[in-house]
Protein backbone atom coordinates (compact mmCIF):
# COMPACT_ATOMS: atom_id res chain seq x y z
CA UNK A 1 0.00 0.00 0.00
CA UNK A 2 1.07 3.64 -0.54
CA UNK A 3 1.77 5.66 3.14
CA UNK A 4 2.44 9.03 3.56
CA UNK A 5 5.72 9.87 5.57
CA UNK A 6 5.46 13.17 6.63
CA UNK A 7 4.45 14.27 2.54
CA UNK A 8 6.20 11.80 0.77
CA UNK A 9 4.36 8.64 -0.11
CA UNK A 10 5.81 5.48 -0.14
CA UNK A 11 5.18 2.05 -0.97
CA UNK A 12 4.84 -0.07 2.31
CA UNK A 13 4.09 -3.79 2.48
CA UNK A 14 2.31 -5.07 6.03
CA UNK A 15 1.36 -8.50 7.08
CA UNK A 16 -2.14 -8.03 6.42
CA UNK A 17 -1.38 -7.26 3.05
CA UNK A 18 0.73 -10.13 2.50
CA UNK A 19 -0.25 -12.50 5.49
CA UNK A 20 2.06 -15.52 6.00
CA UNK A 21 -0.63 -17.91 4.56
CA UNK A 22 -0.15 -16.34 1.19
CA UNK A 23 4.15 -16.24 1.28
CA UNK A 24 3.54 -19.62 2.04
CA UNK A 25 1.92 -20.04 -1.11
CA UNK A 26 4.16 -18.32 -3.15
CA UNK A 27 7.16 -20.24 -1.95
CA UNK A 28 5.46 -23.97 -1.77
CA UNK A 29 7.79 -25.02 -4.46
CA UNK A 30 11.05 -23.11 -3.64
CA UNK A 31 14.45 -24.68 -1.37
CA UNK A 32 15.62 -21.65 0.22
CA UNK A 33 19.01 -22.33 0.32
CA UNK A 34 20.74 -19.73 3.03
CA UNK A 35 24.26 -19.43 2.78
CA UNK A 36 26.61 -18.58 5.36
CA UNK A 37 25.31 -19.14 9.05
CA UNK A 38 27.44 -15.60 10.74
CA UNK A 39 25.18 -13.02 12.06
CA UNK A 40 22.07 -13.26 9.65
CA UNK A 41 21.91 -16.20 7.76
CA UNK A 42 20.73 -17.71 11.68
CA UNK A 43 17.91 -15.61 12.26
CA UNK A 44 16.66 -15.32 8.90
CA UNK A 45 17.02 -19.20 8.48
CA UNK A 46 15.50 -19.94 11.98
CA UNK A 47 12.34 -17.32 11.42
CA UNK A 48 11.96 -19.23 7.66
CA UNK A 49 12.27 -22.55 9.08
CA UNK A 50 10.20 -21.60 12.03
CA UNK A 51 7.66 -19.86 9.61
CA UNK A 52 6.71 -23.19 8.16
CA UNK A 53 9.60 -22.92 4.36
CA UNK A 54 11.33 -25.50 3.30
CA UNK A 55 14.84 -24.07 4.13
CA UNK A 56 18.38 -25.25 3.91
CA UNK A 57 21.79 -23.95 4.91
CA UNK A 58 24.68 -24.00 3.46
CA UNK A 59 27.92 -23.63 5.75
CA UNK A 60 31.81 -24.58 5.48
CA UNK A 61 32.35 -28.02 6.83
CA UNK A 62 34.68 -27.85 9.99
CA UNK A 63 34.10 -24.22 10.82
CA UNK A 64 32.69 -23.19 14.26
CA UNK A 65 29.91 -22.04 12.91
CA UNK A 66 28.96 -25.33 11.11
CA UNK A 67 28.92 -26.77 14.57
CA UNK A 68 26.59 -23.90 15.63
CA UNK A 69 24.47 -24.76 12.71
CA UNK A 70 23.98 -28.20 14.00
CA UNK A 71 23.35 -26.74 17.47
CA UNK A 72 20.72 -24.79 16.34
CA UNK A 73 19.24 -28.09 15.12
CA UNK A 74 20.02 -28.17 11.09
CA UNK A 75 21.10 -32.17 10.43
CA UNK A 76 23.59 -32.68 8.25
CA UNK A 77 22.79 -33.89 5.10
CA UNK A 78 19.49 -33.39 5.38
CA UNK A 79 19.35 -29.36 5.94
CA UNK A 80 23.07 -28.42 6.32
CA UNK A 81 25.02 -28.70 3.52
CA UNK A 82 28.54 -27.48 2.41
CA UNK A 83 28.06 -24.52 0.46
CA UNK A 84 28.59 -26.01 -3.30
CA UNK A 85 25.77 -28.36 -2.36
CA UNK A 86 23.21 -25.71 -0.70
CA UNK A 87 23.63 -24.08 -3.99
CA UNK A 88 22.63 -26.66 -6.21
CA UNK A 89 19.83 -27.76 -4.07
CA UNK A 90 18.10 -24.44 -3.76
CA UNK A 91 16.25 -22.49 -5.84
CA UNK A 92 16.33 -19.17 -4.10
CA UNK A 93 19.86 -18.43 -2.99
CA UNK A 94 20.24 -16.65 0.25
CA UNK A 95 23.50 -15.11 -0.52
CA UNK A 96 24.43 -14.46 3.41
CA UNK A 97 27.93 -14.61 3.34
CA UNK A 98 30.00 -11.52 4.50
CA UNK A 99 30.17 -8.93 1.93
CA UNK A 100 33.47 -9.68 1.48
CA UNK A 101 33.41 -13.42 1.61
CA UNK A 102 30.78 -12.95 -1.25
CA UNK A 103 33.36 -12.18 -3.48
CA UNK A 104 35.02 -15.41 -3.12
CA UNK A 105 32.56 -17.95 -3.36
CA UNK A 106 30.64 -16.16 -6.13
CA UNK A 107 32.03 -18.49 -9.25
CA UNK A 108 30.49 -20.99 -7.14
CA UNK A 109 27.11 -19.59 -7.08
CA UNK A 110 27.17 -18.42 -10.21
CA UNK A 111 27.39 -22.12 -11.50
CA UNK A 112 24.65 -22.97 -10.17
CA UNK A 113 22.62 -20.02 -11.27
CA UNK A 114 20.46 -21.59 -13.32
CA UNK A 115 17.40 -20.13 -15.49
CA UNK A 116 14.55 -19.15 -13.12
CA UNK A 117 16.15 -19.28 -9.68
CA UNK A 118 16.57 -16.05 -7.65
CA UNK A 119 19.47 -14.67 -6.11
CA UNK A 120 18.78 -12.99 -2.78
CA UNK A 121 20.57 -10.27 -0.67
CA UNK A 122 20.63 -8.71 2.34
CA UNK A 123 22.81 -6.03 1.23
CA UNK A 124 23.12 -3.78 -1.92
CA UNK A 125 26.43 -3.82 -1.46
CA UNK A 126 27.69 -6.95 -3.62
CA UNK A 127 25.43 -5.67 -6.82
CA UNK A 128 25.92 -2.02 -6.63
CA UNK A 129 29.94 -2.29 -6.06
CA UNK A 130 30.01 -4.94 -8.92
CA UNK A 131 33.21 -2.95 -10.15
CA UNK A 132 34.86 -4.51 -6.81
CA UNK A 133 33.01 -7.22 -6.20
CA UNK A 134 33.02 -9.35 -9.44
CA UNK A 135 29.25 -9.94 -8.96
CA UNK A 136 27.46 -9.60 -12.13
CA UNK A 137 24.37 -12.45 -12.13
CA UNK A 138 23.16 -13.80 -14.94
CA UNK A 139 20.40 -12.19 -16.36
CA UNK A 140 17.60 -15.49 -16.48
CA UNK A 141 17.38 -15.32 -12.62
CA UNK A 142 15.79 -13.00 -10.43
CA UNK A 143 17.76 -10.49 -8.38
CA UNK A 144 16.23 -9.17 -4.99
CA UNK A 145 17.00 -7.86 -1.86
CA UNK A 146 15.50 -8.11 1.58
CA UNK A 147 17.49 -6.12 4.17
CA UNK A 148 16.14 -6.65 7.56
CA UNK A 149 17.38 -3.06 9.52
CA UNK A 150 18.89 -4.53 12.28
CA UNK A 151 21.14 -7.00 13.56
CA UNK A 152 20.43 -10.57 12.84
CA UNK A 153 20.15 -10.97 16.18
CA UNK A 154 17.68 -8.48 16.98
CA UNK A 155 16.05 -10.06 14.00
CA UNK A 156 16.23 -13.52 15.35
CA UNK A 157 15.03 -11.94 18.95
CA UNK A 158 12.03 -10.18 18.03
CA UNK A 159 10.16 -12.82 16.27
CA UNK A 160 10.80 -15.03 19.34
CA UNK A 161 9.30 -12.34 21.06
CA UNK A 162 6.39 -12.26 18.91
CA UNK A 163 7.58 -8.86 17.43
CA UNK A 164 8.91 -8.24 13.78
CA UNK A 165 12.15 -5.95 12.70
CA UNK A 166 11.37 -3.87 9.91
CA UNK A 167 13.26 -4.32 6.55
CA UNK A 168 13.74 -2.62 3.00
CA UNK A 169 12.94 -4.71 0.12
CA UNK A 170 14.26 -4.01 -3.81
CA UNK A 171 14.49 -5.88 -7.21
CA UNK A 172 17.34 -5.48 -9.50
CA UNK A 173 16.36 -7.95 -11.88
CA UNK A 174 13.02 -9.90 -12.49
CA UNK A 175 13.68 -12.43 -15.00
CA UNK A 176 10.68 -14.59 -14.24
CA UNK A 177 7.74 -12.03 -13.90
CA UNK A 178 7.53 -13.09 -10.08
CA UNK A 179 10.49 -11.43 -8.24
CA UNK A 180 7.69 -9.08 -6.47
CA UNK A 181 5.97 -11.60 -5.04
CA UNK A 182 9.12 -13.94 -4.04
CA UNK A 183 11.15 -10.94 -2.36
CA UNK A 184 7.98 -9.97 -0.24
CA UNK A 185 6.98 -13.77 0.53
CA UNK A 186 10.58 -14.15 1.50
CA UNK A 187 10.34 -10.59 3.46
CA UNK A 188 7.50 -12.06 5.36
CA UNK A 189 8.92 -15.31 5.52
CA UNK A 190 12.25 -14.05 7.67
CA UNK A 191 10.11 -12.24 10.03
CA UNK A 192 9.92 -8.82 9.25
CA UNK A 193 7.40 -6.29 10.54
CA UNK A 194 7.03 -4.84 7.51
CA UNK A 195 8.76 -3.81 4.38
CA UNK A 196 9.44 -0.89 2.57
CA UNK A 197 10.53 -0.41 -0.98
CA UNK A 198 14.80 0.70 -2.17
CA UNK A 199 16.80 -0.26 -4.87
CA UNK A 200 20.14 -1.73 -4.27
CA UNK A 201 22.14 1.50 -4.55
CA UNK A 202 19.95 3.32 -1.95
CA UNK A 203 19.82 0.26 0.52
CA UNK A 204 23.79 -0.09 0.72
CA UNK A 205 24.46 4.10 0.67
CA UNK A 206 22.56 4.71 3.14
CA UNK A 207 23.32 1.35 5.34
CA UNK A 208 26.93 2.25 5.09
CA UNK A 209 26.43 5.88 5.90
CA UNK A 210 23.81 5.13 8.84
CA UNK A 211 26.25 2.57 10.80
CA UNK A 212 29.18 4.43 10.44
CA UNK A 213 27.81 7.51 11.44
CA UNK A 214 24.56 7.87 14.08
CA UNK A 215 23.69 4.14 14.72
CA UNK A 216 27.71 2.61 15.40
CA UNK A 217 30.57 4.95 14.85
CA UNK A 218 29.14 8.66 15.49
CA UNK A 219 27.35 7.96 18.70
CA UNK A 220 30.73 5.89 19.91
CA UNK A 221 32.49 9.30 19.34
CA UNK A 222 30.23 11.94 20.71
CA UNK A 223 29.86 9.60 23.75
CA UNK A 224 33.87 9.14 23.87
CA UNK A 225 34.08 13.36 23.79
CA UNK A 226 31.18 13.90 26.55
CA UNK A 227 32.95 11.09 28.82
CA UNK A 228 36.78 13.22 28.25
CA UNK A 229 35.40 15.99 28.35
CA UNK A 230 33.84 14.96 31.87
CA UNK A 231 36.88 13.41 32.83
CA UNK A 232 39.04 16.15 32.30
CA UNK A 233 36.91 18.21 34.84
CA UNK A 234 37.10 16.23 37.79
CA UNK A 235 34.01 13.51 37.62
CA UNK A 236 34.81 10.08 38.03
CA UNK A 237 33.79 7.26 35.89
CA UNK A 238 30.78 6.44 37.39
CA UNK A 239 29.18 9.70 37.12
CA UNK A 240 30.95 10.28 33.62
CA UNK A 241 29.35 7.10 32.40
CA UNK A 242 26.07 6.94 33.85
CA UNK A 243 25.14 10.70 32.56
CA UNK A 244 26.89 9.67 28.93
CA UNK A 245 25.95 6.36 28.02
CA UNK A 246 23.32 4.76 31.04
CA UNK A 247 21.03 7.63 31.03
CA UNK A 248 20.27 7.49 27.44
CA UNK A 249 19.83 3.64 26.96
CA UNK A 250 18.06 2.84 29.96
CA UNK A 251 15.51 6.02 30.51
CA UNK A 252 15.76 8.28 27.46
CA UNK A 253 16.16 6.30 24.28
CA UNK A 254 13.07 4.25 25.25
CA UNK A 255 11.08 7.27 25.26
CA UNK A 256 12.30 8.15 21.76
CA UNK A 257 11.44 5.00 20.46
CA UNK A 258 7.99 4.64 21.64
CA UNK A 259 7.06 8.51 21.08
CA UNK A 260 9.82 10.64 19.66
CA UNK A 261 12.35 13.35 20.40
CA UNK A 262 9.68 15.93 21.39
CA UNK A 263 7.99 13.12 23.72
CA UNK A 264 11.14 12.55 25.28
CA UNK A 265 12.01 16.42 25.70
CA UNK A 266 8.45 17.03 27.40
CA UNK A 267 9.09 14.19 29.84
CA UNK A 268 12.40 16.15 30.95
CA UNK A 269 12.89 18.72 33.23
CA UNK A 270 12.11 22.68 31.53
CA UNK A 271 15.71 23.52 33.00
CA UNK A 272 17.00 19.98 30.47
CA UNK A 273 14.30 21.10 27.55
CA UNK A 274 15.67 24.78 27.25
CA UNK A 275 19.77 23.54 27.35
CA UNK A 276 18.40 20.64 24.66
CA UNK A 277 16.46 22.97 22.70
CA UNK A 278 19.68 25.58 22.61
CA UNK A 279 22.27 22.84 21.66
CA UNK A 280 20.80 20.55 19.16
CA UNK A 281 21.37 22.92 16.44
CA UNK A 282 25.18 23.68 17.31
CA UNK A 283 26.06 19.80 17.30
CA UNK A 284 24.41 19.44 14.10
CA UNK A 285 26.14 22.17 12.31
CA UNK A 286 29.25 20.80 13.84
CA UNK A 287 28.43 17.17 12.62
CA UNK A 288 27.48 17.72 9.24
CA UNK A 289 30.26 18.54 7.38
CA UNK A 290 31.49 14.93 8.81
CA UNK A 291 28.91 13.39 7.82
CA UNK A 292 28.68 15.02 4.20
CA UNK A 293 32.03 13.25 3.99
CA UNK A 294 31.25 10.12 5.23
CA UNK A 295 28.68 9.97 2.91
CA UNK A 296 30.78 11.35 -0.24
CA UNK A 297 33.27 8.49 0.72
CA UNK A 298 30.19 5.70 0.91
CA UNK A 299 29.19 6.77 -2.73
CA UNK A 300 32.44 6.98 -4.44
CA UNK A 301 33.31 3.52 -3.24
CA UNK A 302 35.89 4.40 -0.93
CA UNK A 303 34.45 2.47 1.49
CA UNK A 304 33.60 -0.38 0.22
CA UNK A 305 37.24 -1.14 -1.18
CA UNK A 306 38.44 -0.25 2.40
CA UNK A 307 35.79 -2.87 3.95
CA UNK A 308 36.69 -5.61 1.11
CA UNK A 309 40.59 -4.99 1.39
CA UNK A 310 40.44 -5.32 5.35
CA UNK A 311 37.58 -7.99 5.27
CA UNK A 312 39.40 -10.42 2.77
CA UNK A 313 42.91 -10.36 4.87
CA UNK A 314 43.54 -13.80 6.09
CA UNK A 315 44.03 -12.45 9.73
CA UNK A 316 41.63 -10.11 9.92
CA UNK A 317 39.39 -11.90 12.44
CA UNK A 318 42.33 -11.46 15.20
CA UNK A 319 43.05 -7.50 13.80
CA UNK A 320 39.10 -6.83 14.81
CA UNK A 321 39.61 -8.52 18.28
CA UNK A 322 42.55 -6.16 18.63
CA UNK A 323 40.19 -3.18 17.97
CA UNK A 324 37.37 -4.22 19.59
CA UNK A 325 39.62 -4.54 22.61
CA UNK A 326 40.71 -1.58 22.76
CA UNK A 327 36.86 -0.61 22.77
CA UNK A 328 36.06 -3.41 25.71
CA UNK A 329 39.21 -2.10 27.84
CA UNK A 330 39.10 1.74 27.42
CA UNK A 331 37.72 3.20 30.69
CA UNK A 332 33.94 4.43 29.71
CA UNK A 333 33.02 1.04 28.75
CA UNK A 334 35.06 -0.73 31.90
CA UNK A 335 32.98 1.37 33.58
CA UNK A 336 30.26 0.51 31.87
CA UNK A 337 30.73 -3.13 32.48
CA UNK A 338 30.68 -2.04 36.54
CA UNK A 339 27.07 -0.06 35.68
CA UNK A 340 25.46 -2.95 33.89
CA UNK A 341 26.49 -5.32 36.86
CA UNK A 342 24.79 -2.95 38.86
CA UNK A 343 21.29 -2.80 36.95
CA UNK A 344 19.34 -4.76 40.11
CA UNK A 345 17.54 -6.63 37.03
CA UNK A 346 21.02 -7.98 36.40
CA UNK A 347 21.96 -9.73 39.56
N1 LIG B 1 25.23 -8.51 10.60
C1 LIG B 1 23.97 -8.15 10.41
O1 LIG B 1 23.14 -8.28 11.30
C2 LIG B 1 23.51 -7.58 9.10
C3 LIG B 1 24.09 -8.01 7.92
N2 LIG B 1 23.55 -7.66 6.72
C4 LIG B 1 24.11 -8.19 5.49
O2 LIG B 1 23.91 -9.59 5.48
C5 LIG B 1 24.99 -10.25 4.83
C6 LIG B 1 25.62 -11.25 5.77
O3 LIG B 1 26.21 -10.52 6.83
P1 LIG B 1 26.65 -11.15 8.24
O4 LIG B 1 25.63 -12.10 8.69
O5 LIG B 1 27.01 -10.01 9.11
O6 LIG B 1 27.96 -11.92 7.79
P2 LIG B 1 29.16 -12.50 8.68
O7 LIG B 1 30.28 -11.55 8.65
O8 LIG B 1 28.63 -12.92 9.98
O9 LIG B 1 29.58 -13.76 7.79
C7 LIG B 1 28.63 -14.73 7.36
C8 LIG B 1 29.26 -16.04 7.02
O10 LIG B 1 30.14 -15.90 5.94
C9 LIG B 1 31.13 -16.89 6.09
N3 LIG B 1 32.29 -16.54 5.22
C10 LIG B 1 33.01 -15.40 5.25
N4 LIG B 1 33.98 -15.45 4.29
C11 LIG B 1 33.81 -16.62 3.64
C12 LIG B 1 34.47 -17.25 2.55
N5 LIG B 1 35.51 -16.66 1.94
N6 LIG B 1 34.04 -18.46 2.13
C13 LIG B 1 33.02 -19.08 2.74
N7 LIG B 1 32.34 -18.53 3.79
C14 LIG B 1 32.74 -17.33 4.23
C15 LIG B 1 31.42 -16.88 7.56
O11 LIG B 1 31.97 -18.09 7.97
C16 LIG B 1 30.03 -16.68 8.15
O12 LIG B 1 29.41 -17.90 8.44
C17 LIG B 1 25.93 -9.14 4.38
O13 LIG B 1 25.58 -8.77 3.09
C18 LIG B 1 25.62 -8.02 5.36
O14 LIG B 1 25.94 -6.74 4.87
C19 LIG B 1 22.44 -6.89 6.64
C20 LIG B 1 21.82 -6.41 7.78
C21 LIG B 1 22.38 -6.65 9.07
C1 LIG C 1 22.87 -4.44 11.70
C2 LIG C 1 22.90 -3.64 10.46
O1 LIG C 1 21.88 -3.38 9.86
C3 LIG C 1 24.18 -3.07 10.02
C4 LIG C 1 24.63 -2.21 11.17
O2 LIG C 1 23.96 -2.26 8.90
C5 LIG C 1 25.21 -4.13 9.71
O3 LIG C 1 25.47 -5.01 10.56
O4 LIG C 1 25.78 -4.09 8.61
MG1 LIG D 1 25.23 -2.75 7.24
MG1 LIG E 1 21.90 -2.11 8.31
Amino acid sequence: MKLKFGTVEENVVTREEFPLEKAKEVLKDEVIAVLGYGVQGPGQALNLKDNGFNVIVGQRKGSKTWDKAVADGWVPGETLFELEEACERGTILQFLLSDAGQIALWPTVKKHLTPGKALYFSHGFGITYKDQTGIEPPKDVDVILVAPKGSGTSLRRMFVEGRGLNSSYAIYQDATGKARDRVVALGIGVGSGYLFETDFYKEVTSDLTGERGTLMGAIQGIFAAQYEVLRANGHSPSEAFNETVEELTQSLMPLVAENGMDWMYANCSTTAQRGALDWWKPFRDASKPVFEKLYNSVKTGKEAAKSIESNSKSDYRAKLEEELKELRESEMWQAGAVVRKLRPENN
